[in-house]
């Protein structure tokens, strides 16, 4: 049972966007007596929320919307309505124009455009979306024109797989365009969260968030650079880092098939977009598109062909959630496919994918290796039984674990030969 605070003060808040950022936060609003207004420009997204009909892999995600919704303190509609302060989570892909890569802020733009016959003098805007510094100011510069808002950018920060939690316990930094609306952003957050809030103008606050994911991105990188050393030289990276973390000031992240998602993957290119000095940065974020190739050659010197069938187990962008954006799978799955081999993918968790998906048994049947690209609990956990059937369907018995997640013995007992990313056996 979901538990309805009082602390809203009677406040309105428009959501825009309900989107895996959006949804809690309006639910988490509504649940704490804010009345709530989501809004959705996706008709279905909204329908399947009005419903409680979406799939999610966000621990108890249902049961907040559920209760936010029977609370009567969340509505959810495809049209904004008046409020009292509005908060923004619409999509900031990346795009690419003539080979530069920047950030699209239609989306955004479109969103403020949609609010502004609804603003009146006093009301605050929100942006929780990613954005590249200076995005708010000049935001505000535009919209001060006609009235007297208050604006503030207060990034979300939460991990995907861990949503609900973060959102109460993460600290939250919030960056105005003055010291009223940072106070202002300030008083709706400490109603729900529990971690401290930082104040600060709107640019620092747009930087903090990319200096985030730019710090993990770049750490990631090193660990593959380590991973494709290694196969070079022939050391298995995985044992080699776990003692290198044996030191006290290291802490060197897992290597992979590349970086996905909706944030680490392109939020380090709105700091290239901005500055000449992005060199590391950059470098980094090629080092980690670089990956998936490097999954594909590994896959053709372990089948020792360049054609065949190739069985994917997972295609989301990380383990146990549903989420495939600019998942590193799209791109191995694409790589293989353009070099002719037959790709079968197979991923229960997956919301959908650009390729199609099938089953366990389809994706197995007559293949020449299986390749793991994301560490979902399933893959982790199958049981002798499980590989036997798989065993029994295959052509080869191969399998290349990109995650290093799959129980090795229970394999090797099986009858496959078990290969791992960066494990020195550069076939
Ligand atoms: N997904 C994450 O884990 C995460 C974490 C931190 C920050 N962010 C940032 O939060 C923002 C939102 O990300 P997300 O993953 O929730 O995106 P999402 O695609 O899951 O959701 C965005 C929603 O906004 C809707 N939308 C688009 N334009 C709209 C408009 N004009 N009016 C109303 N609705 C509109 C879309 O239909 C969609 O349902 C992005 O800037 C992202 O970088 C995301
Ligand atoms: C700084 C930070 O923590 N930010 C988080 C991040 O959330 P995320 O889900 O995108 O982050 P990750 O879990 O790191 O996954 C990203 C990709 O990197 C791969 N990966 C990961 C670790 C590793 O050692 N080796 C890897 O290869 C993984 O498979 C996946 O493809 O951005 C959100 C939005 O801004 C933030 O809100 C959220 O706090």
């Amino acid at each position: 049972m979901i538990k309805v605070e009082k602390n809203g003060n009677g406040k309105r808040i428009c959501v825009i966007g309900l989107g895996y950022i959006g949804l809690p936060t309006a639910s988490m609003l509504a649940i704490h007596g804010f009345d709530v207004i989501g809004v959705d420009i996706n008709e279905k997204r909204v329908k399947e929320i009005k419903e409680l009909n979406f799939k999610t892999t966000e621990k108890d995600l249902m049961t907040l919307v559920k209760g936010a919704i029977n609370s009567g303190n969340l509505k959810v509609q495809t049209k904004p309505d008046k409020a009292d302060v509005f908060i923004i989570c619409v999509p900031t892909p990346c795009v690419e124009n003539k080979g530069e890569k920047k950030c699209d802020l239609s989306y955004l733009n479109k969103a403020i455009e949609n609010i502004k016959p609804y603003l009146e003098n006093g009301n605050l805007i929100i942006i929780e979306s990613t954005i590249p510094p200076g995005t708010t100011d000049e935001i505000y510069k535009k919209l001060s024109k006609d009235k007297k808002i208050y604006l503030a950018h207060c990034p979300e920060r939460v991990l995907p797989g861990n949503i609900l939690k973060e959102l109460v316990e993460n600290d939250r930094v919030i960056g105005g365009v003055d010291e009223k609306s940072a106070e202002m952003a300030k008083e709706i957050y400490e109603t729900f969260v529990t971690g401290k809030i930082y104040l600060t103008d709107a640019k620092t606050a747009e930087m903090v968030k990319l200096m985030e994911n730019t710090y993990r991105d770049v750490n990631i990188a090193l660990a593959n650079e380590f991973a494709k050393i290694c196969e070079e030289i022939g050391i298995n990276v995985w044992e080699a880092i776990e003692l290198a973390n044996k030191h006290p000031r290291v802490n060197i992240l897992k290597p992979g098939p590349g970086v996905g998602g909706h944030c680490i993957s392109i939020d380090p290119w709105f700091i290239v977009e901005k500055s000449k000095n992005a060199k590391l940065i950059k470098t980094a974020r090629e080092l980690n598109d670089s990956m998936p190739l490097f999954v594909v050659e590994k896959i053709k010197n372990i089948i020792k062909k360049d054609n065949g069938k190739v069985a994917i187990f997972g295609v989301t962008y990380k383990g146990n959630v549903d989420d495939t954006r600019e998942s590193p799978a799209e791109k191995v799955v694409g790589k293989l496919i353009d070099e002719g081999f037959e790709v079968k993918c197979y991923d229960k968790y997956a919301r959908d994918f650009i390729f199609p998906l099938c089953s366990l048994d389809e994706a197995v049947d007559g293949a020449d290796i299986i390749v793991v690209l994301a560490e979902h609990d399933e893959y982790k956990n199958f049981n002798e039984e499980g590989i036997k059937n798989i065993a029994l369907k295959v052509k080869n018995k191969l399998i290349l674990d990109t995650k290093n997640i799959i129980n090795r013995e229970l394999w090797e007992k099986g009858g496959f030969k078990v290969y791992v990313l960066g494990d020195g056996k550069n076939v």
